[in-house]
């Protein structure tokens, strides 16, 4: 249903999306589309909803490129990042107004909106105007939008930001109810917790790069297999190097003045206990610097929201 080849995207100099492919089959599902900001997630939902032509490579959705396209776009709905509405139009109205963009007429206008009003429980409040709404509300609203003309695909970039805990747990449970009703649903988020609640399916992008693509436990092994150099400066850099050289972990030293710098791998088991001996005075560390920047930051997030 959805085939990247080697698509990527620039915006003059700057690369939004490098080379990228990846395939998703037909079936329902949820999948999380996972990174830091700027790592190019909008960039590629730009690519996917035919918003912007890939600069280079190809994008596939349903068989055909995107850009430009009906056949696509008629069967793909798309709920973009940010909270901008006209501002006191009836919400209904604005609805209303976007059927008719999509060619919904008569009867089929009326029963679209009702359908789309029924899913995302907002027919009781559809009459108000956006500026009376919560950002919950207004987010309904716009999945409503997204839905009106039945999408196969629907994707949303970061639906999620800015949403009280309640409006949160109640989108997750509209996805769900969507995806299992057979929509593929993909969903961009920079917490994987947000998206380790909805799906274990994964894409994780970062610096404009597809870096891993598998479940939550795939991307944090393949990430614990990765070393890690972290920067040690202490007193005695002689004691650091005994104590690490007994560390499983390890798997490269160099000794530079004023400390040392130690490749590890399972960054997750080696600084507990790496702390540990700190507290317990038996490593005079003085200070602890990641020196792989990337992958540290991409572990921070991965693991500081992760529950
Ligand atoms: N319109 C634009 N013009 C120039 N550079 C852009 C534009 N949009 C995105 N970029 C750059 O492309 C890269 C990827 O950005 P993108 O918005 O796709 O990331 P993101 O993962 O969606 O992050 P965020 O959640 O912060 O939007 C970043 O370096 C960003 O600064």
């Amino acid at each position: 249903m959805i085939s990247l080849q080697r698509a990527s995207l620039r915006y003059g100099d700057i690369l939004g999306l490098s080379p990228t492919s990846f395939h998703l089959g037909p079936e329902g599902g949820i999948t999380g589309l996972l990174g830091p900001n700027g790592a190019g997630k909008s960039s590629l939902i730009q690519l996917l909803s035919g918003l912007l032509p890939p600069s280079g490579g190809q994008v596939e959705i349903f068989g055909e490129a995107p850009f430009r396209n009906p056949a696509v776009l008629s069967r793909l709905g798309l709920v973009p990042e940010g909270d901008r509405f006209p501002g006191g139009m009836r919400a209904d109205r604005w609805l209303r107004m976007m059927a008719q963009l999509s060619g919904l007429e008569g009867r089929a206008l009326d029963l679209a909106l009702r359908r789309a009003l029924a899913i995302t429980g907002m027919e009781a409040r559809a009459a108000q105007p956006f500026t009376s709404m919560s950002k919950g509300m207004r987010q309904r609203i716009r999945l409503a939008q997204a839905l009106l003309h039945e999408p196969r695909l629907l994707i949303l970039d970061e639906p999620f930001n800015g949403l009280d805990p309640e409006a949160r747990l109640q989108l997750m449970d509209l996805l769900r109810m969507l995806a299992g009703g057979g929509t593929r649903v993909l969903v961009s988020s920079h917490i994987l917790g947000e998206v380790a609640q909805l799906t274990d399916r994964i894409l994780l992008l970062f610096r404009g790069r597809l870096l891993a693509e598998g479940s939550v436990p795939e991307i944090r092994e393949l990430l614990d297999r990765h070393p890690v150099e972290l920067r040690v400066t202490a007193e005695s850099a002689t004691a650091v190097a005994r104590w690490a050289v007994e560390q499983d972990e390890l798997v490269g030293l160099r000794m530079e003045e004023g400390g040392a710098v130690l490749a590890v791998r399972n960054p997750r088991t080696f600084l507990p206990r790496l702390q540990e001996a700190v507290v317990d005075g038996r490593l005079p560390l003085a200070a602890l610097d990641p020196l792989d920047l990337n992958l540290d930051a991409v572990f921070q997030f991965l693991t500081k929201d992760h529950q």
